[in-house]
């Protein structure tokens, strides 16, 4: 339902809200540009006296919201409205009414449509509440949570934008919204006008007229509080000054001085007064400018999220029910992508058997939701050292505290074999849930995104609740692949038996489509992925790549390994020669942007992704590597570049570890060698990224642990910090 309520809220009210919101943030500059520094010093009585001199006639001094002080009279040509100096009480010369701030307003408050365009404001507005709220929801369900609203949010494109600014610009868009309502609803007099009402006295005096600077309840008032002094007409005897301050009104007697009757501003006229500074900003331009810029942000968010729409219809992601709806709920625990693929194929064949089926991320898990679920299915992808992929953020936790449902969870593992933690995320919410006290439905691991691996599973998933899924692997959608051309190759390591190749390809057109959703080749950065089909195998293998979209071209760092389908085939790849490949994020692996000194450390092809970060450290944040090769003999991959990187800043420093060499040794050596150095940089707040094989990681971990024992850190904790990263394969 708050899909559907953003989504069309949103759609219909866009360009209404687009030019309101505009408007709006133009206006919020206006009392910025007028507020009137001129504030006067003055009590009223010496105002009154000091104006009426300089003003001769003057009947009416008014302050607007901004300070500025205008005295009105009536002359030759009717009413003259005359800027005042509020510390002096001289005449600054007529009042121009700023015709760009009139015509804004009109176009703020109604379109230029009159009554009409009120209406549609006061519609658009109310959309724009609505828009806001529900988004809200949906953002609290995609972090996992009301308590993960503002957890860090990995995802980019069109939709990573549009979550990061409406998180926040969201509450100024509420604020102003609802705050216009309310003024609308005052000026169409729905609300009672709380204005002070003092009643007018009887019992003025008839003689002449004191000089104002003396009368003693007049000079008993802040002149910086006045909103409004009507002077007794000299002509007309028994007339009293009309003084509103911000405190009320009342009358005063100009021959004795007296207050003669007074009406204090009561608490509902002072919300009054609130709701229209935090509207407007006038009084207090800080609000204004703030609110501002919040307004400023609905054009982007209307974009964007035009953006994310467009990106489900062209995608043609097939229409699934809600949650609450649903009788198979499908949660997919997802890093790179490619799980989603099967749980939209698997979704599909479902939804076509009769079922209704929900698909979402596992971070949006919601038990309470699933009041119609009999089946509910996790895909989850493993990570790291068997960790939870992003996409899983949160489901730990829910799981956990939630109670368990009478439908059985059923668990597919997506992973690759050869990792020693091979599929352990899946493992991990099966064991969890049977704990819990979950019935665990058919089991499964799908190795390196084998379609027989997950046909087998379908298969024996459906035979379980009486659907024939045989077909399920006409409903895997390929992913659009690209052919690359390779530009560059160049090798190392052939003499150590460790042959390693740098290759660089060509970066292919990107649409602008695919930029502005940030997919496909789009956007890339050094650290993600991309994966080659090899010649002959339907299973991609992924690379880490060496550099990203802004450097014009693709290149990644190749191990061959003995008798490997893919690796081979790229070592012997020619120049003008093309692959098959396509590329996902990898969000978790990309330095953070801050200044603190990076930490690289790695070994053999994984030096790809560590010389990457090298190259966009276009900050020239400190950036230390450690890497380790086999042999140096006739140089290793990009030794030249690390020359240049260390001369022009992009790189601090750089330590090789050769373990065929004199001395023997690998890439935690060197660690352990320069300990001092090593703990003085973590221990100052640098950020450990590490990248290669999984051995390598394992040691440089134990390395790292015995260097900042001493310390009070552990690698752990600089994990759950989010300090120290790993990219191992
Ligand atoms: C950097 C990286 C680390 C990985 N770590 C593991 C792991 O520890 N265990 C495992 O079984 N698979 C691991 N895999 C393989 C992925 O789980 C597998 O490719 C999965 O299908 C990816 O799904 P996704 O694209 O939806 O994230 C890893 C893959 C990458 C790229």
């Amino acid at each position: 339902m708050f899909r559907v309520l953003h989504r069309y809220a949103g759609l219909i009210g866009a360009l209404v809200l687009i030019s309101i919101a505009l408007t709006g943030a133009i206006l919020a500059v206006f009392p910025a540009l007028e507020a009137d520094s001129r504030a006067t010093t003055l009590d009223a009585g010496h105002l009154v006296s000091a104006v009426s001199a300089n003003v001769p006639g003057a009947e009416q001094i008014t302050v607007d919201d901004n300070g500025r002080m205008v005295a009105v009279r009536f002359g030759a040509n009717g009413f003259e409205q005359i800027r005042v100096d509020g510390a002096t009480g001289e005449a600054l010369g007529p009042v121009e009414t700023n015709a760009t701030e009139l015509w804004f307003e009109d176009l703020h408050r109604s379109l230029f449509m009159g009554d009409t365009g009120h209406w549609i404001v006061i519609g658009a507005t109310a959309a724009m509440i609505l828009l806001c709220v529900s988004g809200y929801v949906l953002a609290a369900r995609r972090m996992g949570g009301w308590s993960q609203l503002f957890a860090r949010d990995r995802s980019g494109g069109a939709g990573g934008w549009h979550l990061k600014i409406a998180r926040i610009a969201g509450f100024g868009i509420i604020l102003s919204s609802l705050t216009g309502l309310w003024m609308a609803a005052a000026t169409m007099g729905w609300v009672p006008e709380p204005a002070p009402n003092p009643a007018y006295p009887t019992n003025v005096s008839t003689g002449t007229a004191a000089d104002p600077a003396t009368l003693t309840e007049l000079t008993a008032i802040d002149g910086s509080t006045i909103r409004a002094i009507t002077l007794p007409r000299t002509d007309v005897p028994g007339m009293a000054y009309m003084v509103e301050t911000d405190a009320g009104a009342g009358y005063i007697d100009p021959v004795t001085g007296e207050m003669l009757s007074w009406d204090a501003r009561d608490g509902w006229s002072k919300a009054m007064d609130v709701i229209h500074l935090l509207h407007t900003g006038q009084g207090m331009a800080w609000v204004g400018l703030v609110l501002g810029l919040a307004s400023l942000m609905v054009p982007v968010l209307s974009g964007t999220g035009v953006l994310v729409w467009l990106a489900g219809r062209i995608t043609g992601t097939r229409k699934f029910s809600p949650a609450p709806k649903a009788e198979v709920i499908v949660l997919v625990g997802s890093e790179g992508g490619t799980t989603w693929r099967f749980a939209n194929a698997f979704g599909a064949a479902m939804q076509d058997a009769g079922k209704t089926v929900h698909v979402a991320a596992m971070s949006a898990f919601a038990p309470n939701r699933y009041t119609q679920a009999r089946q509910i299915v996790a895909f989850a992808a493993t990570y790291g050292e068997g960790d939870a992929p992003s996409g899983a953020d949160g489901f730990m936790d829910r799981l956990n505290a939630a109670k368990p449902l009478t439908a059985p969870l059923s668990v597919l593992g997506f992973g690759d074999s050869s990792y020693p933690t091979y599929c352990a995320y899946g493992d991990l919410v099966r064991d969890t849930a049977a704990a819990k006290g979950w019935t665990i439905g058919p089991k499964g691991n799908v190795n390196r995104q084998s379609e027989r691996d997950f046909t087998d599973w379908a298969v024996a998933f459906g035979q379980s609740i009486g659907v024939d899924l045989s077909a399920v692997a006409t409903y895997l959608e390929d992913r659009p692949t690209t052919a690359l051309t390779l530009q560059s190759a160049r090798m190392y390591g052939e003499d150590a038996q460790a042959p390693t190749a740098i290759l660089r390809f060509a970066l292919p057109r990107v649409s602008l489509l695919d930029r502005l959703l940030g997919r496909g080749f789009a956007g890339l950065r050094a650290g993600d992925l991309l994966n080659i089909l090899p010649e002959g195998s339907k299973s991609p293998r992924a690379y880490s790549l060496a550099s990203g979209t802004r450097d014009g071209f693709l290149e990644i760092c190749v191990r061959k390994q003995p008798g490997g389908l893919c690796s081979t085939q790229l070592c012997t790849l020619t120049v003008g020669e093309t692959v098959t490949a396509y590329a996902t994020r990898n969000a978790s692996f990309h330095p953070v942007r801050d200044t603190a000194p990076l930490l690289l450390v790695g070994a053999g092809a994984g030096i790809g992704a560590l010389a990457g970060f090298a190259r966009e450290n276009t900050a020239k944040r400190p950036l230390h590597l450690y890497f380790g090769i086999r042999s140096n003999q006739g140089g290793y991959p990009y030794d030249q570049e690390f020359a240049d990187w260390q001369q022009d800043g992009h790189m601090t420093a750089s330590t090789l570890a050769v373990s065929r060499g004199t001395p023997a040794r690998y890439v935690q050596d060197a660690l352990e060698a320069d300990a001092d150095r090593v703990a003085q940089l973590i221990t100052s707040g640098a950020r450990i990224m590490v990248c290669g094989g999984r051995d390598m990681a394992a040691g440089v971990r134990k390395a790292l642990d015995h260097i900042l024992e001493s310390h009070g850190l552990a690698v752990d904790l600089l994990k759950s910090e989010g300090r120290y990263v790993e990219d191992v394969f």
